[in-house]
C-alpha cells in the first residue's frame, strides 16, 4: 500500500481550473517533490490531502484511507502549511502544548528536542515573534507527533540560509526515521538537494514524473558549441533536442537521447569549440515548462 495515491483526481472551483487528473503515489520512506509554477495546482493538491477540500472527481487515499472520509487519517501527518497564522495572546509552549494535545501521546520530548535544534524560545509570545520565528513554530507543530507522512508546502519561505540548512536535516532525519515526505516547491534547487522523485505540474496537470538521478545523470546532456560564423536553427533540430538558444557564433540546446546521433549532426557544423555538461534541474525544467506554451 502506498503512502499517497491520487487517483485521476480533479478539482474544479465553479467554472475555474484547480488540478485535472492528477495521478501519483508516494511509496514508504520516499522523500516526493512536487514541483511548479504559481497556479500551478500543488495547493489544490495539498488542501485535498489534507481532507480541506473535497475533489470534484478521482480519489485521494493516504495510507489507503480516504481523505475526505477518514478524517482521522490525519493525526499521521504533519503538515508545514506555506504561511502559519496563529491567534498572537498565546506563548509559544501553550500553542504547541494545545497541538500536541490532539494526539494520544506525551510529545513534550520532541518539543524541546525540536524547539532546541530550531532555536526557537518555547517562552516568548507569538505576538513578538518575526515572520521567520513563527515559521519556526509551524515546523515544530507539523512535527511534533512525529508524524509518518511530513506535508510541507513551499516550506523554507521567511527562514534564513542557516535555517533553511536546519530545516533540511531535520527533515532527513524525520525520513530517516521512516517518515515519508511530499514537499511542494518551486525552489529547483531544494527539491534537487532533498528528493528521490519529482513530479512537475502545469496548468493543473502532472506533464513528467521521474526520478531526480535519472532526470541529472542519465537522460540530458547540455550541449554548447561555438562556430566558426553563425550557427542554423535548422542545423540543430532533430528529436531529443530542445531549448535552443543561439547567440553570435555559440549555440546550446538541451540533448535526450542517442549521443550518436547528435554527434553525427553536430559533426557537420565546422566548430571551433565544443562542451557537453549535465544540466542542472533549472534547465531540465524549462525544457519541460517551454514545451506547448
Ligand atoms: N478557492 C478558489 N477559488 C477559485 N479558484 C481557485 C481557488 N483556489 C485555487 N484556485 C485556482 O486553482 C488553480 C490552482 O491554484 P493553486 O493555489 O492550487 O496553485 P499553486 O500551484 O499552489 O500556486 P502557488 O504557487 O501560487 O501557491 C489556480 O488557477 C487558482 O486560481
Amino acid at each position: 500500500m502506498s503512502v499517497i495515491e491520487l487517483k485521476a483526481l480533479t478539482k474544479t472551483y465553479g467554472n475555474a481550473r484547480g488540478i485535472t487528473d492528477v495521478n501519483l503515489k508516494v511509496e514508504h520512506g520516499e522523500v516526493f517533490g512536487f514541483i511548479g509554477p504559481n497556479g500551478a495546482g500543488k495547493s489544490t493538491t495539498i488542501r485535498t490531502l489534507l481532507g480541506l477540500v473535497h475533489a470534484t472527481s478521482g480519489s485521494a487515499t493516504i495510507f489507503g484511507k480516504s481523505c475526505s472520509e477518514h478524517p482521522e487519517i490525519r493525526k499521521e501527518l504533519g503538515y508545514l502549511p506555506s504561511e502559519v497564522f496563529y491567534y498572537d495572546g498565546m506563548r509559544v509552549i501553550d500553542l504547541l502544548k494545545y497541538s500536541a494535545s490532539f494526539y494520544k501521546k506525551d510529545c513534550m520530548k520532541r518539543i524541546k528536542e525540536l524547539s532546541e535544534m530550531m532555536d526557537l524560545d518555547l517562552k516568548k509570545k507569538i505576538d513578538d515573534l518575526s515572520f521567520g520565528n513563527k515559521k519556526k513554530v509551524g515546523i515544530v507543530q507539523g512535527l511534533l507527533h512525529e508524524p509518518k507522512l511530513i506535508i510541507l508546502d513551499e516550506p523554507t519561505s521567511g527562514l534564513d540560509p542557516l535555517m533553511q540548512q536546519k530545516f533540511f536535516e531535520l527533515i532527513a532525519q524525520e525520513n530517516q526515521k521512516g517518515a515519508a515526505v511530499f514537499f511542494s516547491s518551486h525552489i529547483l534547487s531544494e527539491v534537487q538537494k532533498m528528493c528521490d522523485r519529482v513530479a512537475f505540474i502545469k496548468d493543473g496537470r502532472i506533464i513528467k514524473q521521474e526520478k531526480i538521478s535519472d532526470l541529472q545523470e542519465n537522460s540530458y546532456k547540455k550541449i554548447s558549441l561555438e562556430a566558426k560564423s553563425g550557427i542554423a536553427k535548422a542545423a540543430l533540430e532533430m528529436d531529443g533536442v530542445s531549448n535552443i538558444e543561439l547567440k553570435g557564433n555559440t549555440a546550446s540546446f538541451i540533448f535526450r537521447g542517442n549521443i550518436n546521433a547528435i554527434m553525427r549532426r553536430v559533426a557537420e557544423i565546422e566548430l571551433t569549440n565544443i562542451t557537453i555538461a549535465e544540466p542542472d534541474l533549472e534547465e531540465i525544467f524549462m525544457h519541460y515548462y517551454m514545451k506547448g506554451d
